[in-house]
């Protein structure tokens, strides 16, 4: 457990962060310039803070009372950077036995096979980096972070520099190093595709502090964070299982607590647990129960709150068999439908809209 609470006046930017990182995947999410890099640079011991304490499982790296300051190499942590910073005059092999190869034997938690495969590295071995891809590269890069036995692992937007396919080809490699090696993970992210596939634990960045920490479910769909999770992100996560395939019609069938979702198929098996991101503004609201129309999803609902957002928007939440689900409307619409809290509607979703990138496998 990373435990933190620092102060850090860098130019006119004053820091004052408070948080906890446990088991699983801890997400810092928030905007450019919120402080996230500044955040992992303390706990790396690359920016020293001006007052506080930062602790990883009891042992201490920085305590500005007692003087404790502990150098980067001391610290016990492993770093992954948006570049990847491997050794270009070292084999594969090499790079990943340079992480090992930095702890004392009797110190050593994470086996060298293992990493191999989880990180699907095997075949790779006696390359050397330049023949790599940029993802194969990004792997290579955690397993050797990862062989330096770390006790928390600190991973600075390692998919920032990769284009779409290489992302989705990592991603799922991030996702099971939580699962297989027991070692926490602070992950920064400005990539909300990112966050929702990884993040068990989302902590909201803003303006050098923490605005708002916990289960990533339930911070995202928290009207009151809306400006901070974005308003092009403004949309509810709703926790589902996949419950059937219609290969034919390229469709999936998902099941939560409101009903059924048609969604575009997805990759995930039968019975896998997702998260499916519904946008707002993907969201439309019929108060009548509509008839023969293309709208695959059609959920009954319940207002239950109505916001202007802005001169010609309104938000409104909807709660569907209990899940908030956030809609987007015109002020004009609006000002047809009087929508009003505790009235029932019906709320309307194209399963097109629910692509790929919307529904992420989880691992619990
Ligand atoms: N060494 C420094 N000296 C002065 N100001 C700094 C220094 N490092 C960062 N800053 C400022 O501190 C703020 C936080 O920067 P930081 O890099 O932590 O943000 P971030 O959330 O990681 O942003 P991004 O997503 O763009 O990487 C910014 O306003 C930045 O300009």
């Amino acid at each position: 457990m990373l435990e933190l609470s620092v102060r850090r006046r860098q130019g006119d930017f004053q820091m004052d962060v408070k948080l906890a990182a446990g088991p699983g995947v801890t997400a810092l999410y928030g905007r450019s310039g919120s402080g996230k890099t500044s955040v992992i640079n303390m706990v790396a011991g690359l920016a020293r803070p001006d007052s506080g304490r930062i602790s990883v499982d009891g042992r201490v790296l920085f305590d500005s009372e007692s003087g404790i300051d502990l150098a980067p190499e001391q610290r016990r942590l492993g770093y992954v950077f948006q570049d990847h910073r491997l050794f270009p005059h070292l084999s594969v092999r090499g790079n990943l036995e340079f992480g090992r190869n930095r702890v004392p034997v009797a110190e050593r938690t994470v086996d060298f096979h293992q990493v191999v495969e989880v990180l699907g590295v095997g075949h790779l071995l006696d390359r050397r980096p330049s023949l790599l891809s940029g993802g194969e590269k990004q792997r290579v890069a955690i397993g050797r972070a990862l062989l330096a036995s770390p006790r928390i692992l600190l991973m600075d937007e390692p998919l920032a520099s990769l284009d779409s396919a290489r992302k989705a080809e990592l991603l799922p490699f991030i996702s099971a190093l939580a699962g297989e090696f027991a070692i926490p993970i602070l992950y920064v992210s400005h990539a909300m595709d990112e966050v929702l596939r990884l993040a068990d634990t989302l902590v909201l960045m803003d303006q050098g502090r923490v605005a708002a920490a916990g289960p990533l479910e339930q911070l995202m769909s928290d009207p009151g964070l809306r400006p901070l999770t974005g308003r092009y992100e403004a949309g509810a996560v709703v926790s589902a299982v996949v419950a059937g395939h219609d290969t034919a019609y390229g469709v999936s069938r998902l099941t939560f607590p409101g009903g059924t979702l048609l969604v575009s198929q997805t990759d995930q098996p039968v019975g896998a647990k997702v998260r499916v991101r519904i946008h707002a503004r993907d969201v439309a609201i019929s108060i009548e129960p509509p008839e023969r129309i293309s709208v695959r999803n059609v959920l009954p609902a319940m207002v239950t709150s109505v916001t202007p957002a802005g001169s010609f928007l309104v938000d409104v939440v909807l709660s569907v068999g209990g899940t908030p689900l956030w809609v987007q409307i015109t002020a004009l619409a609006q000002a047809q439908l009087s929508l009003k809290s505790g009235m029932r509607v019906h709320a309307l979703i194209k399963a097109l809209t629910m692509a790929r990138g919307d529904v992420a496998g989880v691992r619990r």
